[in-house]
């Protein structure tokens, strides 16, 4: 099924703020782009991988959980593993964060088997302007849900942006599921 699917509060609001928290001491890396290239007119946010903070095994169970059931539910795609961390990345106004329009899968061996992306709302929607996640399934932009904890799952080869943010700062929490190559 090559459509947009959400899950309302697949995080609860305190979650959402114990994950922020979790990455909150880490050192941020520049966000970087499949293959690992830096293009600042693409993409600006700061990232942290989720696979190097302790104590965040929990959110791997949910995510796991929650990709699971919409697998079965909605995709009924191959998925085998997710071959890479979790991350969350921040979105700021001092440097009109954004994410112009891509796709997930890329050349790179782990990108290249990205299968199902999933993307989870940690800020509250009135934390920031802009900062809108567009999907595009079709001919027409599916924006997705705002809503603080709501997750949103896409095929990873859909072409997908995030609108520069104007004011405030957006973070995001952003997983991958991997499987053979579609065919
Ligand atoms: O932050 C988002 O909403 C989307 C992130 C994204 O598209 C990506 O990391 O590939
Ligand atoms: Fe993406």
């Amino acid at each position: 099924m090559l459509n947009v699917h959400s899950i309302p509060g697949a995080f609860s609001p305190d979650e959402c703020d114990r994950v922020r928290s979790l990455v909150a001491q880490q050192p941020a890396n520049d966000a970087r782009l499949v293959g690992l290239t830096r293009d600042h007119n693409i993409r600006r946010a700061d990232l942290v991988w989720l696979d190097d903070v302790p104590e965040a095994d929990w959110v791997m169970d949910r995510i796991i959980d929650l990709v699971r059931t919409a697998n079965r539910d909605v995709f009924d795609f191959d998925l085998r593993e997710f071959a890479e961390s979790p991350q969350v990345a921040r979105y700021g106004a001092e440097r009109e964060g954004h994410f112009g329009w891509h796709s997930d899968i890329g050349d790179g061996a782990l990108a290249a088997k990205r299968k199902l992306t999933m993307v989870v709302q940690l800020s509250a929607s009135d934390d920031y302007d802009g900062g809108d996640l567009e999907v595009m399934p079709s001919a027409h932009v599916v924006a997705a849900s705002r809503n603080r904890g709501c997750a949103t799952l896409f095929p990873s080869m859909l072409l997908h942006r995030v609108t520069p943010v104007t004011r405030g700062e957006r973070h995001s929490l952003t997983i991958w599921a991997h499987g053979p190559a579609f065919r």
